[in-house]
């Protein structure tokens, strides 16, 4: 058990400009050519061992180039995930043993190393894999991942002290063990700070893991598990297998042992994960902690009283940034008639004045969707819109793959609410809007509110404080992170704390004591300190 000692207050880590000119640009573009200079050899970490999986091997490519080959990993088999479910449980009894301190000044070194020296890899790995542009690859692999590390610490240290009451005579204790057994962490690809949290945040209560990154995020996992053996993480403590995951569904969720799931993507394999879970119950020595944050349809309402300036950057940015590729991206907005016919063409000159290209550019705004499977699923969608007589493309709809799986940053209006383009998560840079007559603005509320199964996040832009209230509570159930007269992405860890509900996820809040609750399974200890030596109560005299 733990004493309660203090721990470092956390910040949150300030974001670097890369300015042209300013040193941390000319070190990051160093660092960009090195890593793209050379084809790694994308292995699983298993009780500290690096060896390639035993599957097909798989070309990890730079999505805004994708001849451009970054190095090679491979389908982890039954074996290899048996392996290291084996690997999650010998380093179990250690792990739980170390004092929380100990713990937690092992991803506390890490946040430094990553503030510090291994900024740029893990960065350039991001910008390079997952073709995110330099500030994207800022906010997401240097600073949430730190900010995750450090802040996860401070809320578990707030968890710690929280202790039950103790009558006369008596000491009551909380005792925050570890589940009792091991967790998988199955992660996405467009967040290189999620991967690593949703191993790490188990990992600091006690837990041991098994992760399975995305295979299209593997370059920069690969440097974040070679960050934490830097930082000093016992081998067996995060065991990392590769692939596409069946086999993980397959071994690690039917194994006795599996405590947990710790899930980010979509809503669609979440829920067949559930089911595979669903089907293995009477396996499990305990039910399963299940969380997981998944897909979205994020809204943006313009109330007739929104500053246009305002909203058209919050679209630009909420809709544009990381292709989209963002579980926050704005992808539907309602907007008030008389504020359309104010930012219509602004929206349209800043949509058409975006450059997607090879990230590496540092000039560029963004670069290209993941993979070929994304790109085709939006192609097939931009020509249903096409083909759609109640939808206009107003500015992009264009698709090229000869060189990267570029998607030009597109805006359709519809005039069918329930339309295809207002429900289903396309997750890439389509932006569809629906214009709504100034006086139904409390009808529209109802619209945003049931026309999707998610309620991930969502804003209201308006100037009118009494919209601004129906919104909110119209809205309530709608977005599990609601904004007002901000673009519905870019949550910062500590502030505004991250997750959704319906078909969006468990609503768990990624970096907050929520999150944590759920890795910790409490013993309550009770000591009696003179014990009574008679069974009879005064009423029986
Ligand atoms: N709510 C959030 O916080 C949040 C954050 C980021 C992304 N997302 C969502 O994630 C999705 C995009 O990410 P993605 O394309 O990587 O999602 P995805 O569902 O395709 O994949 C997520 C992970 O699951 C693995 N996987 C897929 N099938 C599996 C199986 N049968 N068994 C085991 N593992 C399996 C993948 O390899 C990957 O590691 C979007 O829907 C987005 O909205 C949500
Ligand atoms: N937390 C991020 C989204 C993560 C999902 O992809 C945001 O708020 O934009």
């Amino acid at each position: 058990m733990d004493a309660v000692t203090s721990v470092p207050v956390p910040t949150n880590e300030p974001v670097r400009a890369y300015a042209p000119g300013s040193p941390e640009r000319e070190s990051l573009r160093r660092r960009v050519a090195s890593l793209e200079g050379q084809s790694h050899e994308l292995t699983m970490t298993i009780g500290g061992v690096e060896r390639m999986a035993g599957g097909d091997r798989v070309d990890v490519v730079q999505p805004h180039d994708h001849r451009h080959v970054l190095g090679v990993t491979a389908q982890a088999t039954h074996q290899d995930v048996a392996d290291a479910v084996t690997a999650a449980r010998a380093a179990a009894p250690a792990w739980q043993e170390l004092s929380f301190d100990e713990r937690a000044a092992v991803l506390l070194r890490a946040a430094d190393l990553l503030a510090g020296p291994w900024r740029d890899t893990l960065n350039a790995a991001t910008i390079l894999g997952q073709s995110k542009s330099v500030q994207q690859a800022e906010i997401d692999a240097a600073c949430e991942l730190i900010d995750f590390l450090r802040f996860n610490v401070h809320f578990a240290r707030g968890l710690l002290a929280e202790q039950p009451r103790s009558g006369p005579g008596q000491w009551n204790r909380f005792d925050h063990r570890p589940l009792d057994g091991f967790v998988v962490a199955i992660t996405p690809f467009n967040f290189t700070a999620i991967a690593g949290n949703l191993p790490l945040a188990p990992a600091l209560m006690g837990n041991t893991v098994v992760w399975k990154p995305s295979p299209t995020q593997q370059l920069a996992a690969h440097h974040t598990m070679r960050l934490l053996e830097a930082a000093g993480l016992p081998p067996g403590v995060v065991n990392m297998v590769t692939g596409d995951g069946q086999a993980v569904s397959e071994v690690a969720l039917a194994d006795p042992g599996f405590a947990g799931l710790h899930f980010t993507g979509s809503t669609r394999t979440f829920k067949a994960l559930w089911r595979a879970m669903a089907a293995n119950l009477d396996t499990y020595r305990s039910y399963p902690r299940v969380v997981g944050e998944t897909g979205g349809k994020d809204f943006v309402v313009a109330h007739p009283s929104a500053d246009p300036g305002a909203l058209v950057t919050a679209l630009v940015r909420g809709a544009f940034e990381y292709q989209g590729q963002k579980c926050s991206a704005a992808s539907r907005a309602y907007i008030a008639r008389s504020v359309w016919s104010s930012v219509r063409d602004q929206l349209v000159d800043v949509t058409k004045s975006l450059s997607y290209g090879d990230v590496t550019d540092f000039s560029h705004f963004g670069g290209a969707v993941i993979d070929a499977r994304a790109f085709a699923k939006h192609q097939d969608a931009l020509a249903a819109a096409r083909s759609d007589d109640t939808v206009e493309v107003l500015v992009g709809g264009g698709c090229d793959d000869s060189v990267g799986y570029f998607v030009e940053p597109t805006v359709l209006v519809g005039s069918d609410p329930r339309n295809d383009i207002f429900t289903t998560e396309f997750f890439g840079p389509i932006l569809s809007v629906f214009v709504y007559e100034d006086e139904d603005f409390e009808d529209i509320l109802d619209v945003v509110d049931t026309s999707t199964p998610y309620a991930l996040t969502g804003s209201v832009f308006a100037t009118d404080r009494v919209a601004i209230e129906r919104a909110g509570r119209a809205l309530r159930f709608a977005a599990g992170n609601f904004y007002v007269n901000d673009k519905p992405t870019g949550a910062v860890v500590g502030q505004q704390p991250f997750g959704g509900s319906r078909g969006s996820g468990t609503n768990d809040k990624a970096g907050s004591a929520f999150n944590l609750l759920r890795w910790t399974s409490p013993r309550t200890i009770k000591e009696t300190f003179v014990p009574p030596t008679d069974h009879t109560y005064p009423h029986m005299a």
